[in-house]
């Protein structure tokens, strides 16, 4: 989808919250979210990948893994093709794990979401 249909829909009530160029639908999730409503609410509409990654709050890999549960789309741009040729090139020696069905395992700490590198925010200064 295009950015501004992202932002339109959230204006209609949507609970959408793009990380990394993932749209996820975190409506049935904000309720529980460990961290409060408050704080999830404030992605909702925008780029979260650096409040998710470090900004805010360096998530867990069970974060990762949870949020991937919530995936409905994709910005058009190629943001999330653009993360996973850079991560391709960059472990060039590491062959895909499939499991005996032959689908694809994503190991923990590996999902297209996750900024390895803590991103800085003013409160790490
Ligand atoms: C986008 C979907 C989100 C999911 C699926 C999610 C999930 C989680 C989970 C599972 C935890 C527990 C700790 C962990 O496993 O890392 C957590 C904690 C937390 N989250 Fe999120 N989160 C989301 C978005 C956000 C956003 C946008 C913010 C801030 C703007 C945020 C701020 C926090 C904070 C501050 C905690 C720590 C709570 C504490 O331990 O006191 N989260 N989140």
């Amino acid at each position: 989808m295009e950015w501004d249909d992202y932002v339109e829909q959230t204006k209609n009530g949507r609970g959408l919250i793009a990380v990394a160029g993932v749209v996820h639908d975190v409506s049935d999730f904000i309720k529980d979210h460990p961290g409060g409503k408050a704080m999830i609410k404030s992605g909702i509409g925008k780029d979260a990948t650096a409040m998710f990654n470090g900004g805010v709050y360096y998530h867990s890999n069970a974060a990762h893994n949870l949020l991937s549960t919530m995936r409905v789309g994709v910005i058009r741009g190629g943001c999330e093709v653009e993360i996973w040729k850079k991560a391709q090139q960059e472990n060039k020696d590491q062959h895909i794990i499939k499991d005996g069905e032959g689908n694809k395992i994503v190991r923990a700490g590996a999902q297209v979401t996750k900024v390895f590198e803590p991103i800085a925010s003013a409160g790490a200064a």
